[in-house]
């Protein structure tokens, strides 16, 4: 199953062939970018569905022209965990339809899932540090299996992500890429979901080298955005609290503490996600 290539009846996913890379400008111009700039902070809840669309898209999706929600999702991870191969399956891109802005390159692309069509603003980031933090509506979080120090690194960034986004109940999906190379794995699956579950967030393992769980991972990011759709979504997290918020660091950093003194499949174990497996659910 790819991305670019027919996937049967099963959630078709469709490229917005040769999108045009916008200019900076006045918006709904044509040729003209609608996107927010990097400084710009993701949206609240409710008012997340970030940057309207031009003529421009429209005209290459055939619609009538409606300004349809545009989401910007931020892949975070170490150097080499496979962050570009991911999304370039995701863009589908031969030749890259790339937008440069601040040193990150991002794709566009709508989706069809379940019948309803999304718009990801996808970014390939390399500097944590930089704004990056801030501009995302979805977050995806990758480390590679055959690399404990990249997971070990996914720990952080979900620490920092929650440091600085803290009052918001933003999306996030842990990826443990590179599932394909079976004999030189240093993190089991079970140690991934585990993570997932003391940070409460989803879980997915990939292969981009043979394209598997890569629609899987988009497709679910659109449906993690959209369980939290206008604010209505039911488990939106209470006003955040000093002490929550540091009990919950303390918590990840016991976590971290634990995988890193080598008694890591044990302490899994005691780790049960009912749920951070299922990217179709809260
Ligand atoms: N076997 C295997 N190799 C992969 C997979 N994903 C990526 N790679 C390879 O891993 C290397 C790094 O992949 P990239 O996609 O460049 O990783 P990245 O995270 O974007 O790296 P930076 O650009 O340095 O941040 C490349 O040689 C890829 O071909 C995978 O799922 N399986």
């Amino acid at each position: 199953m790819t991305l670019n290539t027919q996937r049967g009846s099963h959630s078709p996913l469709r490229r917005r062939a040769s999108t045009p890379v916008p200019r900076p400008g006045v918006p709904g111009a044509p040729g003209v970018s609608c996107h927010p700039q990097l400084e710009q902070r993701a949206s609240e809840p409710g008012a997340r569905a970030g940057a309207a669309r031009g003529s421009w898209s429209s005209e290459s999706s055939g619609s009538s022209g409606a300004w349809e929600p545009l989401y910007r999702v931020v892949l975070l991870g170490d150097p080499g965990v496979g962050k570009t191969s991911l999304v370039s399956l995701f863009a589908g891109v031969q030749e890259r339809d790339v937008l440069e802005q601040h040193g990150e390159a991002a794709y566009e692309r709508t989706l069809c899932v379940d019948g309803e069509e999304t718009t990801l603003l996808v970014m390939d980031t390399w500097e944590p540090e930089h704004q990056c933090l801030q501009v995302g509506n979805a977050y995806v979080i990758v480390y590679s299996v055959t690399d404990r120090g990249s997971f070990e690194s996914a720990s952080e960034l979900r620490i920092q992500l929650r440091r600085a986004r803290q009052p918001e109940d933003i999306p996030i999906i842990l990826v443990g890429n590179k599932s394909d190379l079976v004999r030189s794995r240093e993190v089991s699956v079970e140690e991934g979901r585990a993570c997932a579950a003391v940070f409460g967030c989803k879980f997915i393992e990939t292969s981009a080298a043979l394209q598997h769980n890569v629609a899987e991972l988009f497709e679910g990011v659109v449906r993690q955005l959209r369980l939290r759709r206008g604010g209505k979504e039911p488990r939106a997290r209470p006003a955040p609290q000093h002490r929550r918020k540091e009990s919950l660091t303390k918590r990840a950093r016991r976590f971290l503490d634990r995988l890193v003194a080598r008694n890591s499949s044990k302490v899994a174990l005691k780790f049960r996600s009912k749920s951070c497996h299922d990217l179709s659910v809260p």
